[in-house]
């Protein structure tokens, strides 16, 4: 069976999510779209400003934030959704402006109800190049939203100069060095494709590994305290105590680590394990098997906040078969 792409559209309040929304339903004839809206507050206004589809089509969650409802009411609409035999083949999942996206992808990597129907597709942040350097200062959650998404779009450029785009765009990097970044007005994006990604397949997660290591970025930092660090480990790891340690570690620094993306040498195993987590959720799945004359070598990949370089990788070591 088909699993039905998810794409969650993130940003903040009011920078372009429900016009970027619009031009997908427009602008993607051949896809059948269910959508769900999660607006933070009594009254549910952003399902009202989604046009040309059928109000069946578009699931509100109003009750709070998704995260901070721990998926609850996602998890009952998406059961809904299976059970209903609802026609559609593609999810678009427009959160608050104040919500963190990462409990959201959490379920989608690692609840397996979820996880067999759905496969998720890919983040989208939007970001308003008016007030973004602003925003930043004052909002915690924007700088998760960035970190974490996989294209960031760069809206209301009519509302700023070329050079504060420009300044912009390099704040953007810093805080995610690893997205695409289009510029765009009205949340109008044409120069590249923004549905069916699958920026979290393994072969993607490989792509930005290998990527990050030959620009030799293996721990970038910026001021804004965002880093993306790289380890590398030839002599095999005990999967036993990688599990147990990734686990507590993610659980201890909730707050701080956003990302882990992973390609693992574990001890008595052939192939490679492609680790993925979000938030305190992990997922492995089975990669290719280790060709005869390839370095066997894990690497894994932490995004996250003021991490502390030396304890993980004095941890990493403890994790060696
Ligand atoms: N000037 C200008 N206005 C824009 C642009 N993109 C969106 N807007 C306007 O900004 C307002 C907010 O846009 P939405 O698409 O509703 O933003 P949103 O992120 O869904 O907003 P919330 O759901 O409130 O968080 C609307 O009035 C849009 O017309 C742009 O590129 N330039």
């Amino acid at each position: 069976m088909n699993k039905i792409p998810v794409t969650v559209i993130t940003g903040f309040l009011g920078a372009g999510k429900t016009s970027l929304l619009n031009h997908f339903i427009a602008d993607y004839k051949e896809k059948k779209f269910a959508i769900i809206e999660n607006e933070f507050g009594e009254e549910n206004i952003d399902s009202s400003l989604v046009e040309n589809i059928q109000s069946e089509d578009i699931f509100e969650l109003s009750n709070g934030c998704i995260c901070c409802n721990l998926n609850q009411e996602l998890f009952v609409v998406l059961q809904k959704l299976i059970e209903s035999k609802h026609d559609f083949n593609h999810l678009l999942i427009e959160t608050t402006g104040i919500a963190d996206p990462g409990s959201i992808l959490a379920s989608f990597i690692s609840d397996p109800l979820i996880k067999n129907q759905f496969v998720l597709d890919s983040v989208i942040c939007l970001t308003d190049a008016h007030s973004l350097s602003s925003d930043l200062q004052k909002e915690e959650v924007l700088s998760k939203q960035i970190a974490i998404a996989d294209v960031i779009l760069l809206n209301k450029l009519d509302l700023v100069s070329a050079s504060e785009a420009d300044q912009n765009i390099q704040l953007l990097k810093e805080h995610n060095s690893h997205a695409e970044i289009v510029r765009c007005q009205y949340s109008k994006v044409e120069e590249i494709q923004l549905l069916d990604r699958f920026s979290y397949q393994p072969d993607k997660v490989f792509q930005h590994i290998l990527g990050l290591e030959s620009s030799k970025i293996n721990h970038s930092e910026n001021i804004h305290g965002i880093q993306s660090m790289l380890f590398t480990c030839e002599d095999p790891l005990d999967q036993m105590k990688i599990g147990m340690w990734l686990d507590a570690f993610l659980q201890f620094n909730q707050d701080t680590i956003y990302r882990v993306k992973g390609i693992l040498n574990l001890a008595g195993v052939d192939n490679k394990i492609i680790l993925q987590s979000v938030h305190t959720q992990i997922q492995a799945t089975v990669g290719k098997a280790w060709e005869q004359d390839e370095k066997r070598e894990s690497k894994i990949v932490i995004i996250g906040k003021s991490l502390n370089r030396e304890v993980i990788d004095k941890n990493l070591l403890e994790l060696k078969a």
